[in-house]
């Protein structure tokens, strides 16, 4: 995704673009999937209207309410629980390419494993856009298996916006899967994504 990271102080100086807000959720767990492959840590996103994948979070109108603010209230619409954010967990800002006039801000926060249980229960039960803007929370492989399922698949979906660079650069940052993991699973979709465009139409 093109456009280029500005600060913070920049982005909200441009109070005639649009600014949405979204937030990467995670948590460390002991569980293992097959009682064998450590899941390590959980993150979660969710498959949206228009079938992309994204983070939770929307569109905030910096003019009316502080960007914490506004992601807060996304949460509750989105999640059902209202997750306390403030600008500890602010990550980054980034001025999109496309379409024209739109800042993207990004955040991450850790959680229990209790607190995203919860998250995911409260989601169905109380959001409001469950199953209308949101079709569902889902959790981030981050093993890949030895057919190259896991991350390398979860990589070769479609994406909204910047938000897969915003997971690859997370998982780098906070440490929640190895580099060379990394790298093997973003090879690994792209010759899957190459190879899913070739099939016969
Ligand atoms: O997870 C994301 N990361 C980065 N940008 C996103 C993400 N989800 C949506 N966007 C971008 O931000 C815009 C507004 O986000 P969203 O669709 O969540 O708004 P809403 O929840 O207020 O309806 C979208 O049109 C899209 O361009
Ligand atoms: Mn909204
Ligand atoms: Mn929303
Ligand atoms: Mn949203």
């Amino acid at each position: 995704m093109a456009g280029k990271d500005i600060t913070r102080e920049d982005a909200l100086s441009r109070l005639d673009h649009k600014h949405a807000c979204h937030i990467l959720l995670y948590a460390d767990s002991r569980a293992k999937l097959f009682g064998k492959i450590p899941i390590k840590h959980i993150v979660l996103m969710q498959m949206r209207f228009d079938g992309l994948l994204g983070f939770p979070g929307g569109l905030v109108k910096p003019s009316e309410e502080s960007l914490e603010a506004g992601l807060c209230r996304e949460l509750q619409e989105e999640l059902g629980v209202a997750v306390p954010v403030t600008i500890d967990h602010y990550v980054s800002s980034h001025l999109a390419q496309s379409p024209p006039h739109l800042i993207l801000h990004f955040y991450c926060k850790k959680i229990t494993e209790a607190e995203l249980l919860e998250i995911e229960r409260a989601a169905v039960s109380n959001a409001v856009d469950h199953g209308l803007e949101v079709m569902g929370l889902t959790r981030v492989p981050l093993y890949t298996l030895r057919n190259g399922g896991g991350l390398p698949w979860f990589l070769s979906h479609s994406f909204i916006s910047n938000s897969r660079a915003q997971l690859l650069e997370a998982l780098r940052r906070l440490d929640l899967v190895s580099p060379q993991t990394l790298e093997e699973a973003v090879q690994k979709a792209e010759e899957m994504r190459c190879t899913v465009k070739t099939e016969p139409q």
